[in-house]
């Protein structure tokens, strides 16, 4: 069984998220989409939400998973028997973080990173930009899908 892992925030899950994920999933047996719990970080949407908006937006996907770890990725995938971390790369300067990464992960346990260039059209999409443009009421509907967008704007009310 040939697995694989794709981690992040996911706060909130995006397109360029998901074009990673769709165009990973048919290339393992199976794909897990690994949430990070990071206690020391509050996000905007609380760790059960994001595993709920993963789990709607890769349900068309057999053999994607989602689920959530927290310390280092790769004792979990060595507990999960996961031979591959996959990486979206956005731009050049995503690389030199993930490369560093990459070989610390190799290096600690034998697990490879692959890097996939998102699409052109979702190099500029980061959870963090999306939030923040959208708190200033820009319109951010495109990089989302509809559902997460709608829940954003929510969430948005909810402390305006
Ligand atoms: C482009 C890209 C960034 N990240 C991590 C961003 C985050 O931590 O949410 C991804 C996770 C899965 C698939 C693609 C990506």
């Amino acid at each position: 069984m040939r697995r694989a892992v794709c981690p992040g925030s996911f706060d909130p899950v995006t397109n360029g998220h998901l074009d990673i994920i769709g165009r990973t999933a048919p290339l393992f047996d199976e794909l897990v989409v690994a949430v990070l719990v990071n206690k020391s970080k509050k996000g905007m949407f609380t760790l059960e939400e994001r595993i709920e908006m993963l789990a709607e937006q890769t349900a068309a996907y057999p053999n994607v998973r989602v689920d959530s770890f927290h310390g280092l990725l790769v004792d979990y995938c060595v507990a999960h028997d996961i031979r591959a971390i996959v990486k979206g790369i956005r731009a050049v300067s995503d690389f030199d973080y993930e490369l560093q990464m990459a070989q610390m992960n190799h290096r600690l346990s034998g697990v490879d990173t692959l890097f996939m260039p998102t699409g052109p059209e979702f190099s500029f999409i980061a959870s963090s930009l999306v939030k923040e443009v959208a708190t200033f009421g820009g319109d951010v509907a495109h990089l989302l899908p509809a559902a997460v967008h709608e829940r954003l704007l929510e969430r948005i009310a909810e402390h305006a």
